[in-house]
């Protein structure tokens, strides 16, 4: 599927809940975001900052993304609440079963087209 903003504010984007370190949180929310169909999404960092906030990282400096050699990447000024979801070791599909981390962290994302607009969540830090 293309990269697009309403892609990543499906994975990546939950405003609307304070950071959330109960540890159903993941288990719920990459099913709810359709993460868990056909396989168990291995890693999901979801933002719990306003798509203002979000959309404001792309005016930042741009720097080289870390999972790719593109160059369209920009790193958050301050850090932001953030959960970061993992695949457990031992969870088997269907039942992607995810540890739940709060914490709060740089986030790195990529952006693209006019508008440009967050596409993809690169890493934290
Ligand atoms: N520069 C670019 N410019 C424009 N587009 C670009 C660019 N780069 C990639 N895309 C595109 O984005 C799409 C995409 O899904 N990339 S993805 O690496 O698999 C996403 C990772 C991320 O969702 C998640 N993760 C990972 C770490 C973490 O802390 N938190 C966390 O959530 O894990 C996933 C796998 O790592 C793909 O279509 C690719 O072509």
């Amino acid at each position: 599927r293309k990269p697009s903003a309403e892609e990543f504010k499906r994975q990546h984007m939950d405003p609307d809940s304070p950071p959330n370190s109960r540890p159903t949180y993941c288990n719920r929310m990459m099913r709810r975001q359709g993460m868990t169909k056909g396989s168990c999404k291995r890693v999901n960092t979801f933002v719990h900052e306003s798509w203002a906030t979000v959309k404001a990282i792309c005016s930042q400096r741009q720097m080289t993304c870390k999972t790719t050699r593109r160059n369209n990447c920009h790193k958050s000024s301050s850090t932001l609440h953030i959960t970061e979801c993992r695949l457990k070791g031992s969870s088997k599909y269907p039942n992607c079963d995810y540890t739940t981390t709060d914490s709060q962290k740089h986030i790195i994302i990529a952006c693209d087209g006019n508008p440009y607009v967050p596409v993809h969540f690169d890493a934290s830090e």
